[in-house]
């Protein structure tokens, strides 16, 4: 399944006022805009689509890692969306997310929950059912009552399957307010996906203040976990270090594939969320993991981490071995990892040391490995 994003931010923010559109105001030390981007990253979607209003192409504090496309061809939201499925049509994913540049805080959790549903609908979209009794006002008096049931508040991202969407952009005349209005409009069917209360929209001053008040304590939502592992050396030609292969005149010896790295890594997630280890997820009793790549194992641990809404804050992994020299494979390592678990190769270390001839790994009796994670709420 390929993944998308395209975040809309060309909208000037009119409700919320102040000296710069509200997607590049400052909330907790960047821009609303950063936050989003980092959220959607950090839930594993690698490839996002920012579309900008024209005169914020120089502003300070584009997000790293994004395809950057100017809006054109009108200047209401479904004009920046269709700037954006037109960006994405050269390599076409499978699965897009719209979003908000307006909403930071969009959780991995119901991320999972929208791409899930794809497989039964072509969409899907976030939303939370009306909870509080619905008035009709008139000159500042209640004027009457509205029945609340199957009312719901809708959210973003909406997820859908590409071509579906792109098809029913094309055919919309215009003035929707969101792409669910589009999608239903072909006649699409959308699945509701429970929402979060988190994932608030900056639309007036009040919510940049509540925004402000959740970001200081999501930063504080934070977890860390480490990781040790130890595999013998045996006879052989090459060993896996981080899901890279190298020449070697050993291999390690393991059930596995024997990625000694990979499998403290692997174990400082689980040991973040408290979820036990390697063995307690993927017996080394049960036949069928024998022989197994180890990036089955890693990738794992990184959907229970997205599934529990944190995501990778950073890792760092280092190798105790006298041979063979990690030194000219750390970049191949950070960028496999990096591949595997879904984040920026920025976010990951890897780094290794001799005992000086001492010990097990002096002796090159075997490679040894720890690791240390650290997972922040998405
Ligand atoms: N021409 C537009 C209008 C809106 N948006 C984006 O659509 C999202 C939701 O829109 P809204 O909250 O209405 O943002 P604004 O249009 O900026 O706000 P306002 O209506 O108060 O001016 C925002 O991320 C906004 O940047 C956009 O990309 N292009
Ligand atoms: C798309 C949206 O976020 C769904 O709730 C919302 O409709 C966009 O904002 P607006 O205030 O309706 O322009």
């Amino acid at each position: 399944m390929t993944v998308a994003a395209i975040i809309v931010a060309a909208g000037r923010g009119t409700r919320m006022g102040g000296d710069r559109p509200k997607q590049w105001r400052d909330l907790a030390g960047r821009p609303v805009l950063a936050h989003a981007v980092g959220a959607l990253q950090g839930a594993g979607v690698g490839r996002i689509v920012l579309v900008l209003h024209p005169d914020d192409l120089d502003r300070a504090g584009i997000p790293q890692g994004v395809q950057v496309v100017p809006l054109t061809g009108g200047d209401t939201r479904q004009a920046s969306v269709r700037c954006g499925l037109a960006a994405l049509a050269q390599d076409a994913p499978e699965h897009v997310l719209i979003h908000d540049g307006a909403r930071p805080f969009p959780g991995a959790a119901m991320i999972g929950r929208l791409l899930a549903a794809l497989t039964d609908h072509p969409g899907a979209a976030p939303a939370l059912a009306v909870t509080d009794a619905l008035w009709r006002g008139q000159a500042g008096l209640v004027a009457g009552v509205q029945d609340r049931t199957a009312l719901f508040r809708a959210q973003t991202p909406q997820a859908f399957r590409y071509a579906a969407i792109c098809a029913a952009h094309g055919a919309h005349p215009g003035g929707a307010a969101d792409d669910v209005e589009v999608a239903r409009a072909a006649g699409l069917d959308v699945a509701i996906v429970e929402g979060d209360e988190d994932n608030l929209k900056l639309t007036y001053p009040a919510d940049f203040d509540r925004a402000e008040r959740m970001a200081k304590g999501r930063d504080m939502d934070i977890r860390m976990g480490n990781g040790f592992d130890v595999h013998a050396f045996t006879a052989g030609d090459h060993v896996w270090l981080c899901g890279v292969k190298l020449p070697h005149t050993r291999a390690l010896l393991g059930h596995s594939d024997a990625d000694v790295a990979m499998h403290a890594l692997t174990d400082a997630l689980y040991g973040a969320l408290a979820e036990g280890d390697i063995g307690v997820h993927f017996p080394p009793s049960d036949p069928q993991w024998k022989g197994a790549q180890s990036h089955i194992f890693l990738r794992h641990a990184m959907e229970r981490v997205r599934a529990r809404g944190y995501a990778l804050a950073n890792c760092d992994v280092t190798l105790l071995c006298e041979r063979p020299k990690i030194g000219p494979h750390q970049g191949a390592m950070r960028q496999a990892l990096a591949d595997i678990m879904g984040v920026e190769v920025a976010r990951i270390s890897v780094k290794a040391t001799t005992t000086e001839k001492l010990g097990f790994t002096g002796r090159e009796e075997g490679i040894a490995a720890q690791a240390t994670a650290l997972l922040v709420r998405a």
